[in-house]
């Protein structure tokens, strides 16, 4: 392990110009992103390797961090992808029965760029009044830049706002874990920067659980006969997605059952017609109050994210896409920021936020339950093979023509298909590369958007008991 006390000078670097002189932490060298807050007092190993991080250099507000090192057993994905990592206090030893090496060992052995000593609270007060930002840690060699190069350095780097991530942290070719629980059937999982957590989970649920790169088409979606589609979270700007935003629009032509998790929220948003937009700071952290208005229980949940969805709060809204009708099923009681979404007309539904935490509280996990009931509850109404499109699925039918056609009573009547598609089938723990190209949507006219979120943008500004309790 590097002794911290020996560590050479390190400082970090915000786009507005502020200076932290810390010491070295981790690797040495330049690092450059947009730097974010995360409040979680446990988890940093999950927090590192939750590839939603990528591009993003992460504050951890508790201030001291490192004690239990990292283990074989609790990494979210592949590596650490945070693009640098802003402590207080490091740990000087690691002390935990099921460490395999130390943090700072970790770091370096990703090439990830750190810096320690730093007044964590300081930087995240600033960063919580003046929003996001970008910023660059500069160590070793780089730690004696001029400074106006290390501002240049940073100010050039690129924003995130308009950025697409997913191809950095997509599997290349299609990955498969099987059901641990009675199959139910495949469930395609677009690979957005899926974590380890949310796949054992689903897999728990009965799926045999297909992880697929993110450019995979809509016919190499429909190759694999999935009962569902799901969605990952992962980083970048949901904006800058639209190939995602097409392809999903397909699964739901198909009808397809959907259910998205944060990144997977976020374009489920986009594909019914909404928009998202950049929060001031984000909320990254595993002590958010997100109420469950279907039941009206207030949840603690854990979340990682930058931007949001723009639908409307508080009525029940018409898909300006086409997809019927769209309530915001979840919201954020710190800011109203829409936390959750829920069709009315077809199966589909996500949240902005974690139900898989880990660490991190379990209250949403029920959600998992909750897609697993929507699946089966729309295998037993699958439509006959006469009634299907060529691609052997159900083209999504809005409510007015399924007024106007009875689509919708047709629509419902259980097939031996269905229980040929549910009969298990062996898995191989990894399948060769579904590839890339691209599949031409449908075209379909889109309905003006009524009302917007009045609260967006609104992020409510915790004080400074709630960033160092929460912390
Ligand atoms: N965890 C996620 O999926 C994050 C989604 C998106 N990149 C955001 O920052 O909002």
């Amino acid at each position: 392990m590097t002794s911290l006390f020996q560590s050479d000078p390190a400082v970090l670097v915000l786009e507005d110009g502020t200076r932290h002189v810390g010491r070295a932490y981790g690797a040495r060298g330049t690092t450059l992103g947009e730097v974010v807050f995360a409040t979680g007092m446990t988890g940093y190993q999950e927090t590192l390797t939750d590839p939603s991080y990528a591009g993003q250099i992460v504050l951890q507000t508790a201030p001291h961090i490192g004690n239990t090192g990292m283990n074989h057993e609790d990494p979210e994905s592949r590596r650490i992808w945070v693009s640098g990592y802003i402590v207080r206090d490091p740990s000087r030893i690691v002390s935990n029965w099921r460490a395999d090496e130390s943090l700072d060992d970790a770091l370096v052995g990703d090439g990830v760029v750190g810096i320690s000593g730093i007044d964590t609270r300081a930087v995240t007060r600033h960063i919580r009044s003046a929003g996001s930002m970008r910023g660059g840690v500069f160590s070793g060699d780089a730690a004696s830049l001029d400074e106006e190069e290390q501002l240049r350095l940073v100010r050039e780097a690129p924003q995130m706002a308009g950025l697409n991530l997913s191809a950095e942290v997509s599997v290349a070719a299609a990955e498969v874990t099987p059901a641990t629980a009675e199959r139910i059937g495949n469930l395609a999982v677009l690979d957005l920067g899926v974590k380890q957590s949310t796949i054992d989970n689903l897999a728990a649920r009965g799926f045999d659980v297909h992880v697929l790169p993110q450019n995979v088409t809509i016919d190499d979606i429909r190759a694999i006969d999935p009962v569902a589609v799901f969605y990952s979270n992962g980083p970048g700007d949901p904006a800058a997605s639209d190939d995602h935003v097409e392809l999903l629009r397909g699964v739901l032509d198909d009808g397809l059952p959907f259910f998205g998790i944060c990144f997977g929220n976020q374009l489920l948003g986009r594909a019914l017609g909404y928009g998202t937009y950049k929060l001031p700071f984000g909320h990254r952290g595993i002590n958010q109050p997100v109420l469950d208005r279907s039941t009206g229980r207030v949840e603690i949940t854990a979340h990682n994210h930058g931007f949001a969805v723009d639908a409307p709060l508080d009525v029940v809204s018409e898909s300006p896409n086409g997809y019927g009708r769209v309530e915001v099923s979840h919201v954020d009681l710190n800011d109203n920021v829409v936390e959750g979404l829920r069709a009315l007309d077809i199966p589909a539904f996500s949240v902005q936020y974690h139900p898989e935490a880990a660490a991190g509280p379990h209250d949403a996990n029920y959600l998992f339950d909750r897609f697993k009931d929507m699946v089966v509850a729309s295998l037993a109404e699958r439509p006959t093979r006469d009634e299907t499109s060529p691609q052997g699925s159900a083209r999504f039918v809005s409510p007015a023509a399924r007024s106007t056609t009875g689509g919708e009573s047709a629509a419902r009547s259980t097939t031996e298909a269905d229980d040929d598609s549910r009969a298990r089938s062996d898995s191989p723990s990894r399948e060769a590369g579904i590839g890339s190209g691209g599949s031409a949507p449908e075209a379909r006219g889109g309905m003006p958007r009524e009302t917007a979120n009045p609260e967006r943008g609104t992020q409510r500004i915790p004080d400074d008991t709630d960033t160092e309790e929460n912390a």
